[in-house]
């Protein structure tokens, strides 16, 4: 019989990381208590009699914890200790060999990098696979293009139907382990069952603590519900109703709030859309220097990143403060062009036209002119935002005519507006403004008390947010275009200006036009 392995927190040792006067069995023990749930001894350099030793030894410690140890590459040492698996590289013995020449309660794992790696391992039946690197680490020569974080979820969906198990490797740790999971799951629901770290946990003089916030982590990760571990919505249980008291109530608390709103955003719009943000009750700072990053981090209540004229400082700057921003767990909104983002932090919203929403899914079914969409947009929206939200795991927001927002489940048609702000630049980008406004809100309002948020990437409905965002904008912007003194686009803006200052929730909830699907 194999034995049945918790792969959550794999710990694969690396003993020439060990901090200097650390004992490796001493680091290995505590890491033990710390939670680790697996232990692989990866030994490359040493000598047959020198890894016999260790292995030996640290099986020893292994069993006193009931954890399995399973030996990198050496069948050898495998069978003479009595180890519980083997874990192969892809020049390593091949599978199908090891299986031959191993007991059947032993299990084998491989790495793998793509998906044909994977293929083969499946059709050789390994146990389970380490998918990697994730990241660059220091820990190995990498000979293979990094998987990132949105690698993993479609080499996830091949194991789809299969008992394989995975994990996942390179540079992981207790930063950035929340993006990993959320950013990881497949479209069909496949998450990972694990992680495996060397240097965060081998390299620490307090391996016993590591091992425990990642523990801690990714048990309150695992607890979520299904495909939406830990995400922001409470899209399930909401009604036209009740999204219009949510949105009467964000209204009501944005002016006393008056949340900072870090927004990186594009030359053309920056002025504009801090002039919106403030009309509508928030602060906003247009920050781009990396350097200021983490100190924003701390104060701003969302963040905005628009990429309409990306320069390479302004990048460097969009990178840091996304990774800041998730690590104190605000609302992120994302107004895409080009995906690399992704792969370093999470996003609670995205929000973006036809033609930009289409080319971040991959679609062909809509194309750009610029930054403007051409043609009618989606066949299917409803279903278009919905798998893309599901896809992404954030709410996702559809601009046009109609606006679509879902979180994955549900869906909101919006049909406020007026065709004047399809006349002027940069609409899309201050809708986008007022969402991350309203992101602030229903973040610091968010109710948590009592409630771990180890496993979530942003606390507040930002369904809701969303909602209440494209809501306020396009509101006012209705009541602007109606205004005696307004007699095109140009007299448009300063009136939008003037409405949004003055718009009260009453207002909003007598002109609201929504659909749930
Ligand atoms: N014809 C229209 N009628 C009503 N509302 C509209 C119309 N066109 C756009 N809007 C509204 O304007 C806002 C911006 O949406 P749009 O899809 O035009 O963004 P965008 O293409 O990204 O804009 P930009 O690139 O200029 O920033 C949304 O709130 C949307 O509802
Ligand atoms: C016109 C334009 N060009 C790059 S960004 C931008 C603003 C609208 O998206």
């Amino acid at each position: 019989m194999t034995r049945t392995i918790d792969y959550s927190l794999y710990l694969v040792t690396g003993r020439e990381l060990l901090p200097q006067g650390k004992d490796y069995f001493e680091s290995l023990e505590e890491s033990l208590q710390g939670g680790v749930t697996v232990v692989q001894i990866r030994e490359k350099k040493a000598e047959t009699a020198e890894f016999l030793d260790i292995a030996l030894k640290s099986k020893a410690i292994c069993d006193r914890y009931n954890v399995p140890l399973i030996i990198n590459d050496r069948i050898d040492i495998a069978l003479a200790i009595d180890a519980d698996g083997i874990h192969v590289g892809q020049t390593d013995m091949p599978v199908s060999m090891a299986r031959k020449l191993l007991p059947q309660k032993c299990i084998i794992g491989v790495s793998c990098n793509n998906k044909e790696e994977l293929q083969k391992a499946l059709e050789n039946g390994a146990d389970y696979v380490g998918i990697g690197a994730i990241y660059a680490t220091q820990t190995k020569d990498l000979t293979k293009p990094l998987v990132g974080v949105r690698g993993i979820g479609p080499l996830l969906q091949m194991l789809d139907g299969t008992s394989v198990k995975a994990v996942a490797i390179g540079g992981i740790n207790s930063k950035n382990v929340l993006r990993v999971l959320h950013g990881s799951v497949s479209g069909t629901g496949h998450s990972l069952d694990g992680i495996a770290v060397v240097s965060a946990i081998v390299a620490l003089n307090q391996p016993r603590q590591a091992a425990s916030e990642l523990s801690e982590i990714l048990s309150e990760f695992k607890k979520g519900p299904s495909i939406f571990h830990g995400m922001s919505s409470a899209a399930n249980g909401h009604t036209t109703d009740s999204i219009t008291s949510g949105v009467v109530s964000l209204m009501n608390q944005i002016r006393t709030l008056n949340p900072l709103v870090h927004q990186i955003t594009n030359s053309v719009v920056t002025a504009q859309s801090a002039n919106i943000t403030i009309s509508i009750g928030a602060s906003p700072i247009m920050a781009t220097a990396v350097d200021e990053m983490s100190d924003l981090a701390t104060i701003c209540g969302a963040l905005l990143v628009n990429i309409g004229t990306l320069t390479p400082p302004a990048c460097a700057g969009m990178l840091a403060a996304g990774c800041h921003v998730n690590t104190w767990k605000k609302p992120i909104v994302f107004d895409p062009v080009g995906v690399d983002l992704l792969n370093k932090w999470q996003p609670s919203v995205i929000k973006g036209n036809a033609g930009e929403l289409a080319a971040l899914a991959g679609s062909i079914e809509v194309t750009s002119k610029g930054v403007d969409t051409v043609g009618n947009g989606f066949e299917d929206p409803v279903g278009f935002v919905t798998a893309l939200a599901r896809r992404e795991r954030c709410i996702v927001v559809l601009t046009g005519k109609t606006d679509y927002v879902s979180d994955g489940h549900t869906c909101a048609v919006l049909d406020n507006g007026h065709e004047f702000l399809g006349k002027m630049t940069g609409s899309g980008c201050a809708t986008g403004s007022c969402i991350a406004s309203f992101c602030a809100v229903a973040s610091a309002s968010a109710q948590t008390e009592g409630q771990s948020l180890r496993g979530v990437l942003a606390k507040g409905d930002m369904f809701l947010a969303s909602i209440a965002g494209i809501l306020v904008f396009n509101v006012a912007a209705e009541l602007a275009a109606a205004r005696d003194d307004v007699k095109g686009p140009g007299t448009f803006f300063p009136a939008l200006i003037d409405e949004l200052t003055s718009l009260t929730p009453e207002v909003v909830q007598e002109h609201i036009k929504i659909k749930i699907v």
